[in-house]
C-alpha cells in the first residue's frame, strides 16, 4: 500500500439503538500511515464507530470502506492485516505472557510477517513479566499485553481503544514512542481514541472530534487551534522591553520581527492555543447550538 492511499473511508455512518440516532451521519477518512484520533466527550460514538470499523458491529447506514472492504463482510485475510486493541483482554488468565504471544504469532504465519515473540514483549517492555501467568499481571501490565496482542501480527491498520488508560507516566512514554514508531517506521495507520488531550496532541497527525454522534471538527491539532483561536501570540524582548504581538501567521511575524531587528530580538515566545483550549471551546459550542 503506497501513501496517499485512502486506509479508513467513512462515508454518511449512521447508527440506531432501538430508536435512539447515536450516530447521525458520520463522514471522515484516513491515509495509509496516518495517526488519527477520534476524540469526544462520554457517550459521543467514539466507541460504537470504532467497532463498526472493526466489523464486531452492523452499522444502520452509510458507506464503510476498511482497507478496501466492507468491515461487515471482511474475512480472515482482511483481519489479519487488522490489528484491535480493546478494552482489556480478561480471557487466557491461565496462560504466560510469552507462551500466549508465541501462540497468536503462529497464528498470524499464514497470513502476515508477525513480530518475533521476544522482540515484541521487549518492545512493549515486559521481558521482566514474560514467563507469567496473564492473571497475575498488574492492570497497567496487562495494558501494555493488551498492545502486544493487537499489534502481534503487524496490522497495515491498527485500533486503540483508550489504549494508554491504566498506564504510569514512564509506561505512556514508552507507549508513545512505539506508536510513533510503528507509524513512521511500518507506516502502520492508526486510529486511536483517548480522553487525554496531549497524548492526541502529541501522537496524532489528525484528528476527528464527535460530538453527540456528529463530527464537528476534522483537522491537524494546529488546524484546530487556529480555527477556533484564529491567532497566536508571540512574546519578546527588545532593548530590555517586553512586547506581546497577536499573529494569524507567527512563522511570518518572527521571521519579520528578526528581519527588523536582528540580535536583537531576544526570548521569543510563540503561544498557539492548546488542543485542550481547542477541544473545549469546539465541545462548548457544539452543545449550545444543539440546546
Ligand atoms: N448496545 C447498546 N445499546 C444501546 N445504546 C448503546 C449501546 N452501546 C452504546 N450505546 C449508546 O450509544 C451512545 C454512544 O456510546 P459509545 O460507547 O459509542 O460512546 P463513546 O464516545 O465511546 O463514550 P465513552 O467516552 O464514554 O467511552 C451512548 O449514548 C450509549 O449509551
Amino acid at each position: 500500500m503506497s501513501p496517499g492511499t485512502t486506509v479508513l473511508d467513512v462515508d454518511g455512518l449512521r447508527m440506531r439503538y432501538g430508536s435512539t440516532d447515536v450516530l447521525h451521519d458520520v463522514t471522515f477518512q484516513a491515509r495509509h500511515g496516518e495517526v488519527l484520533a477520534l476524540l469526544g466527550p462520554n457517550g459521543a460514538g467514539k466507541t460504537t464507530t470504532i467497532e463498526i470499523l472493526e466489523g464486531f458491529r452492523s452499522r444502520s447506514a452509510g458507506r464503510v470502506q476498511v482497507l478496501g472492504a466492507d468491515p461487515a463482510d471482511g474475512g480472515e485475510r482482511w483481519r489479519a492485516r487488522v490489528g484491535v486493541v480493546l478494552q482489556s483482554w480478561r480471557d487466557h488468565g491461565k496462560w504466560r505472557v510469552r507462551e500466549l504471544l508465541a501462540h497468536l504469532a503462529a497464528h498470524y504465519t499464514a497470513y502476515t510477517r508477525p513480530w518475533d515473540p521476544d522482540e515484541l514483549i521487549a518492545a512493549v517492555g515486559l521481558t521482566a513479566h514474560a514467563a507469567k501467568k496473564i492473571k497475575t499481571l498488574s492492570g497497567g501490565q496487562r495494558r501494555r499485553l493488551d498492545v502486544a496482542i493487537g499489534i502481534v501480527g503487524r496490522p497495515e491498520l491498527l485500533f486503540l481503544d483508550e489504549p494508554t488508560a491504566a498506564f504510569d507516566p514512564a509506561a505512556r512514554h514508552d507507549f508513545h514512542e512505539l506508536v510513533r514508531g510503528l507509524a513512521d517506521d511500518q507506516h502502520t495507520t492508526i486510529l486511536l481514541t483517548t480522553h487525554d488531550l496531549a497524548e492526541a496532541e502529541k501522537l496524532a497527525d489528525r484528528i476527528v472530534i464527535l460530538d453527540g454522534g456528529r463530527v464537528i471538527a476534522d483537522g491537524s491539532a494546529a488546524d484546530l487551534a487556529r480555527g477556533i483561536a484564529g491567532e497566536d501570540e508571540v512574546r519578546w524582548v527588545h532593548e530590555g522591553r517586553r512586547h506581546t504581538h497577536r499573529a494569524a501567521d507567527s512563522t511570518a511575524f518572527a521571521r519579520e520581527l528578526f528581519a527588523r531587528h536582528g540580535a536583537a530580538v531576544q526570548e521569543l515566545e510563540v503561544h498557539r492555543a492548546s488542543l485542550e483550549q481547542t477541544y473545549l471551546a469546539l465541545v462548548r459550542h457544539a452543545e449550545q447550538e444543539s440546546r
